[in-house]
């Protein structure tokens, strides 16, 4: 069988095995030769380990200095009837794989992070693989669904503005054009399960289950991931439904620091940068910002991945420094050089220029495309795209 990309609007319906193993081998050699992480966590669990910046951050962890060993979960498909499995599943096995190579322990649990199950699991696998207890907990789920732990209702978040419906620009991935959409004005049950699904809910009530496990160690931290973007972003992103659940997740922190506190951790947001990840191009009408952007830092040097994101994130913030710089708020900015001066006032005169027959050339379509395809295994060097891949064998690979 040959793997190809096959791609229905910004959805990837096949993945690439060996390209996702080859694409996990790429960041760790990333973060071997960057500056390395000092002082850094030795046992942590990652929620949301499959791919994007929980991806990274495990991969940071492991390979960049902390010599970490990990417990990630995520919510992937492996092979079957149905098809070759999703690049979250192999990213986890060859991540797995390589971190055993290096002597790193690195269990992975695929199941829903919401469920008690997972939440038991979790602390067994602590317990068993991680010696007792974690230095670190990433909290960097991104899912459209989250069941209601009382009733068992779903709540299904929507990507929506609060107040005024908005017209804007979306990457098509598929038909390679920018389609005109219109994105609706959420009902306030709608901001309400949204704020559920990705706001600080799940988070506290994850460090409640471990604290209460006495699976955290003295000095414990969470970390967990925000976007907020600049003010032309603000109607679709942070004054929309995703803005209100970033928002609650930024008050999380500070409940959460309150009862980490009691042994000496804490809680912080790192606010990261606009990137392409299987949950952001869903984003509508986000599309010329994130191709105006990726054109201007990658002229201006400055242009970052998930994982350079994640390694300077552990590297010059979180770990080896006297004090955690953040923001009047509170919050980790890692989106600092997203937000300067000089990037966002090239992005505003560059967007202005964008058209749906020009975008092509004048941004950085070719990047953005890029980068959902690697994502997806594909497009990567040093992999033969012509090699038949035995079904059989992916089947016996082991999460
Ligand atoms: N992509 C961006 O541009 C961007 C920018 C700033 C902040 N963030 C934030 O970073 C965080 C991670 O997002 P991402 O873009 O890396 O997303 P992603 O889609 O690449 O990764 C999401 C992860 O969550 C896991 N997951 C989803 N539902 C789950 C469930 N029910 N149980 C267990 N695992 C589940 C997936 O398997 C995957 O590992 C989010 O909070 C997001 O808002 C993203």
């Amino acid at each position: 069988m040959i793997i190809e990309p096959v791609i229905q609007g910004v959805i990837a319906r096949s993945a690439h095995p060996y390209g996702c193993r080859q694409a996990v081998r790429e960041q760790i050699e990333y973060v071997r030769s960057a500056p390395p992480i000092q002082a850094g966590p030795k046992r942590v669990l990652i929620l949301g380990a499959s791919s994007g910046f929980g991806l990274a951050s495990r991969i940071a962890l492991t390979f960049g200095g902390a010599e970490a060993d990990t417990v990630g979960v995520s919510f992937e498909r492996g092979p079957s009837e149905k098809g070759v499995g999703s690049a979250g599943w192999y990213n986890n096995i060859f991540f797995r794989q390589e971190a055993e190579q290096a002597g790193r322990v690195a269990t992975n649990i695929i199941g829903d992070a919401f469920s008690p199950e997972v939440r038991d699991q979790v602390i067994k696998a602590i317990r068993t693989d991680l010696g007792g207890q974690v230095d670190l907990v990433v909290y960097s789920l991104a899912t459209g669904v989250r069941p209601d732990p009382t009733t068992g209702e779903l709540w299904r978040s929507v990507i929506k503005t609060v107040g005024e419906p908005l017209t804007g620009q979306t990457v098509n991935l598929e038909t390679g054009q920018l389609d005109t959409v219109t994105v609706d004005a959420a009902t306030p049950a709608e901001i309400e399960a949204t704020v559920k699904v990705m706001g600080g809910d799940d988070w506290a009530a994850w460090i409640d289950t471990l604290l209460q496990a006495g699976v955290l160690a003295p000095g414990c931290r969470t970390v967990a991931y925000s976007y907020i973007g600049p003010a032309i972003t603000y109607p679709i992103y942070h004054q929309g439904t995703l803005g209100r659940a970033k928002v609650h997740l930024h008050a999380t922190a500070a409940d959460i620091n309150r009862r980490l506190n009691a042994i000496g951790g804490g809680a912080d947001v790192a606010v990261c940068k606009a990137l392409v990840t299987k949950a952001s191009v869903f984003i509508p009408a986000l599309g010329p910002y994130i191709l105006a952007l990726f054109k201007v830092m990658k002229e201006s040097g400055t242009h970052e991945g998930c994982i350079e994101q994640m390694q300077r994130l552990f590297q010059s913030r979180l770990y080896g420094q006297q004090h955690i710089g953040r923001d009047e708020q509170g919050l980790i900015r890692m989106d600092d050089w997203e937000m300067a001066e000089d990037v966002q006032l090239a992005v505003t005169e560059l967007i202005a220029m964008i058209t749906p027959e020009n975008f092509q050339s004048v941004s950085d379509y070719a990047g953005y495309r890029e980068d959902f395809l690697k994502l997806n295994g594909f497009g990567l060097q040093d992999v033969d795209y012509h090699q038949e891949i035995d079904f059989q064998e992916l089947k016996v690979l082991e999460p």
